[in-house]
């Protein structure tokens, strides 16, 4: 019985859930005002919520609002621990009062700041944990299920429908105490208040902002649980997209997730980190205000102070405290506070009475083995990965965790260069969105030639510099959108050391001497079944256009980095189920501990043509 209620309220999750929480695109939307969380460590396990033993369903009345049961799937029932509250706040005279709910809240199925005891069972793809209530609602539509109970026409057996309460901050198994702060269509959204039994893998974050901050999502989670999540993520988003194909008859299921992997560097690993201030408050004449210098806050859109941030690395965090000191005293005498060209952006303008984004990236030691870290966006670097030096501009893309990085690219190289069904390595390989050149450039010794495509011209010719700097002569760059490569195919030149055919010399022939020749070929001229296509492009996935194009252009293989697993899960759909390919392998990288972010390579292959006799 349970069993059929978790599975079709996982499926009537997904359909009504996930949805409008990936649309919310990591901006969380909780009260403004900041929540202390408390919880008891797992040696000194207790509650402080009234204990109710021996009913598999339990129940608490409301004001205005039906019978509410809390229980989970993972809580026996005389484990489940139901209380209800609503949290109140001093008026001027010291009297409790109940905070007035904002304007449009819908009053169903919770009360304002109601408190419920709720058991998590998931976690949502932006982090946030679970916890599934039984409420009885005449008004349910279709998603009706019958109730936890004895089946026996008793008072148990009512109709109910599982509702869905997410709270962040959380651990799967815990049991929480949670305060409403907004009810969905389909689920409500609250605030954690206390974790009532803590599971083994809830750790003390290193940063006292977690939490708060809006940066990490994940640091209160074990590094298991971090990276067992991330995997279940990345195979949820594939699952859900039900692709047609890869558990055939023919083929059985070509694919499972691999664990997620990672390196230890869990903290001090980011090389980039991108803090924000408003613009200086006036306190008095000419005299003005910094106020927080920091990241948005996890509950809403406001700043949270953040004076060192433990997953960057140290070198930023010097450099940051430095900034941060300079940028007080410079706000002080009214210096940030004077216009300037940008005066009328948002924050995220560079400068100016409007607030600004600033930028850390740390970069190569310097000649002398000194940190290097790069505050101005229009300033080069150079990051070195496995023996490779890459130049680029400090404002334009490149990863961002540089221990982790050559586990990717490992990953790609060894994927892009496993032998064809001919048995042959591909000779092929092209990069499409490929920055300033980090996957063809450390692939290009495997292969006779690589073309790399990318919107962002300095970068490409950023890469054309770290062709020449590694000495690599055989990859090739264009500065286009990535369906270009298809649609206006560019030529390139191919050196070869072949002998020249008697014509090349005028028939002077030195037998046993090679010269290097040159030919000209074109990627539409790419054999197929030895061209490889890397695709790695940004959050929001491939194109229609793209994805089009490259199911005519019909290469051997795909190798598919992406920092964005849902929409690399759709655009699987479509390479599986329209381009006639396989998944081969899925391994899901940790390359941002700490946080819900997941970057995910799969690999597809091109499948073979049946043969019907
Ligand atoms: C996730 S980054 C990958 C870069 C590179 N593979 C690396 O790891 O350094 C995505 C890149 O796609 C580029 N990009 C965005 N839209 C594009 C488009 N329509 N065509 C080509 N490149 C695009 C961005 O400028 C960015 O450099």
């Amino acid at each position: 019985m349970t069993v059929s209620i978790m599975t079709r309220a996982t499926a009537a999750f997904q359909r009504s859930f996930m949805a409008p929480v990936a649309r919310k695109a990591g901006v969380l939307q909780g009260p403004p005002y900041s929540t202390t969380i408390s919880y008891i460590s797992p040696s000194t396990s207790s509650t402080t919520s009234n204990r109710i033993t021996g009913a598999a369903r339990l129940g608490f009345q409301q004001r205005n609002t039906p019978t509410i049961a809390v229980y989970s799937s993972l809580a026996s029932p005389d484990e489940n621990t139901v209380s209800t509250t609503t949290t109140t706040t001093a008026d001027d005279n010291g009297a409790e009062k109940t905070p007035a709910p904002p304007r449009r809240f819908i009053p169903k199925p919770f009360e304002y700041h109601q408190v419920i005891t709720i058991r998590i069972d998931s976690l949502t793809n932006m982090g946030w944990g679970i916890g599934r209530v039984a409420i009885e609602d005449d008004e349910s539509e279709e998603e009706i299920v019958t109730e936890v109970g004895g089946g026996d026409g008793s008072e148990t057996d009512a109709p109910s429908r599982m509702w869905v309460v997410m709270v962040p901050h959380v651990v799967v198994g815990e049991l929480v105490s949670v305060r409403i702060f907004r009810n969905q269509k389909n689920y409500s959204e609250a605030d954690l208040i206390e974790v009532l039994e803590p599971s083994a893998h809830r750790v003390e974050p290193k940063c006292p902002l977690a939490g708060t901050c809006g940066g990490c999502q994940y640091q209160h989670m074990s590094l298991e649980a971090q990276r067992e999540w991330k995997t279940k993520h990345v195979e949820e988003v594939l699952s859900q997209q039900q692709i047609q194909g890869y558990e055939s008859a023919d083929y059985g299921k070509t694919w499972e997730v691999l664990p997620t992997v990672g390196t230890d560097d869990v903290y001090g690993y980011r090389s980039k980190i991108t803090p924000h201030y408003q613009a200086p408050r006036e306190i008095g004449l000419d005299e003005y205000q910094l106020e927080e210098i920091g990241f948005q806050r996890s509950s809403n859109r406001n700043l949270v102070d953040v004076p060192e941030c433990p997953i960057a690395t140290p070198a930023i965090n010097a450099k940051y405290k430095e900034v941060r000191e300079h940028l007080h005293k410079q706000a002080k005498i009214g210096e940030l506070n004077k216009p300037t060209k940008q005066k009328k952006r948002k924050r995220g303008g560079r400068g100016g009475a409007t607030g600004a984004t600033l930028l850390f990236r740390h970069a190569d030691d310097d000649e002398n083995g000194n940190p290097v870290v790069v505050t101005d966006h229009k300033e080069y670097m150079t990051t070195t990965i496995k023996d490779l030096k890459f130049r680029y501009l400090a404002g334009n893309f490149f990863q961002v965790n540089n221990f982790v990085i050559p586990l990717m690219v490992d990953a790609v190289v060894k994927a892009a260069t496993q032998p064809t069904k001919k048995g042959t390595p591909p000779s092929y390989l092209l990069d499409c969105y490929c920055g300033s050149g980090l996957f063809a450039l450390s692939a290009a010794s495997s292969f006779d030639a690589c073309v790399g495509i990318e919107l962002n011209e300095k970068a490409i010719e950023e890469a054309y510099v770290n062709a020449e700097m590694n000495s690599i002569s055989n990859c090739h760059f264009v500065a286009a959108s990535a369906e270009a490569i298809f649609t206006s195919p560019p030529k390139i030149e191919l050196s070869s050391d072949e002998p020249p055919s008697s014509g090349d010399n005028n028939g002077d022939i030195d037998a046993g001497n090679t010269t290097t020749a040159k030919r000209e070929i074109a990627v539409n001229e790419f054999p197929r079944d030895q061209t490889v296509v890397v695709v790695d492009p940004p959050r929001k996935g491939c194109s229609e256009e793209f994805l089009k194009q490259l199911y005519d252009y019909n290469p051997e293989r795909i190798v598919y980095m992406s920092c964005g697993p849902a929409t690399q899960a759709r655009d699987a759909k479509g390479i599986v189920e329209i381009g006639g390919y396989e998944i081969v392998s899925v391994q899901p990288f940790d390359l941002f501990p700490q946080t819900k972010h997941v970057e995910s390579l799969v690999v597809f292959e091109k499948k073979p043509v049946a043969i019907e006799f």
